[in-house]
């Protein structure tokens, strides 16, 4: 259907989808091209972005910090006690001396961000919409879905039931996407043993449970926007899954949605942001909390990187 545009020209909001779909260029392409202002399809209606100044002010209002140290030790009970406080009360919070090394951290965030960083005409090999399997390079999974479209494009790699080929793993980031899907599950199974424990269960409940075979990570890549009023990075959304581990560059600009506020999930460096998914809020029978969250669009002149790894979705 064509609708009038600003200008007063008709718009026509699934052929502009189409033609940017057709391009294979993604967000960061559009940017390349040096435009100031944003393309009609990327501007949310009004109603939404009037949210956007909902920031909690409050200082008690923040994600916690949990620190995994001595979690095999007599220090677990304490940190069981947290996790399942924040999974409770926010479904997310931020973890610290996990055993992962912020080499690691850094290095898989440059590789991502290399790969999206990559001449269009090189990426577009790997650009489609079919992400149930392998590797997929896209702009806004469900743009033909949502009211707008949003500021960021995306790399998927499926890692299981049936992982993707390697040699399909772009080489500008397949060794670092190996080995940070391989340290990320292992960090995430003591996260999941923690999270039976604190609901009462036997720490290996959750492993059990064979769907949890399926994961992948999704590298987000938010380019600078010139109109961040105007749109976002991801709008808000519950994660599908049992649980995401994110982790996120020093930009900033997720937001997690307590009561009527959003509260920001500050950078830490070296620190891994956690959240329940859907599949866990009904597995706890809502004792854990599955919440909207949100990217803002990013005002930075520097791209934002974030890499979700997710569980079960
Ligand atoms: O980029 C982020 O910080 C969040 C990404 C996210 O929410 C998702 O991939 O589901
Ligand atoms: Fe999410």
């Amino acid at each position: 259907m064509a609708v009038k545009g600003g200008a007063h020209q008709d718009y026509n909001h699934l052929d502009e989808l189409k033609k940017f779909d057709d391009s294979k260029m993604g967000v960061k392409g559009l940017v390349d091209s040096g435009l100031t202002s944003i393309p009609r399809m990327f501007v949310h209606p009004t109603e939404t972005l009037s949210d956007l100044k909902s920031v909690a002010r409050s200082a008690s209002q923040v994600i916690p910090t949990i620190d995994l140290s001595g979690v095999d030790s007599d220090r677990r009970p304490a940190i069981v006690e947290q996790v399942s406080h924040a999974c409770r009360k926010l479904g997310f919070f931020q973890i610290v001396n996990h055993g992962l090394p912020l080499e690691v951290l850094n290095r898989t965030i440059a590789a991502v961000k290399a790969f999206h960083e990559l001449p269009t005409e090189v990426k577009n090999q790997w650009y489609r919409r079919e992400t149930s399997t392998g590797v997929a390079f896209f702009s806004n999974v469900d743009m033909y879905k949502a009211k707008a479209a949003s500021w960021r494009d995306t790399l998927q790699v499926r890692l299981g039931p049936v992982p993707s080929v390697v040699d399909d793993i772009p080489e500008i980031c397949r060794n670092e996407i190996l080995e940070w899907s391989r340290q990320a599950s292992q960090l995430v199974e003591i996260l999941m043993e923690l999270l039976c424990e604190g609901l009462g269960l036997n720490a290996g409940k959750l492993k059990e449970m064979t769907f949890l075979e399926s994961k992948g990570l999704v590298g987000h890549y938010y380019p600078h926007c010139p109109q961040p009023d105007l749109t976002f990075g991801i709008t808000s959304h519950t994660d599908p899954g049992v649980l995401t581990l994110l982790l996120q560059d020093q930009i900033g600009g997720l937001q997690v949605k307590h009561g009527e506020e959003w509260v920001e999930v500050k950078p830490i460096p070296g620190a891994l942001v956690i959240n329940i998914g859907d599949i866990l809020q009904i597995l706890s029978n809502d004792e854990y909390k599955s919440v909207d969250h949100r990217v803002l669009a990013n005002p930075s002149p520097d791209p934002r990187v974030s890499i979700a790894f997710l569980h079960c979705w």
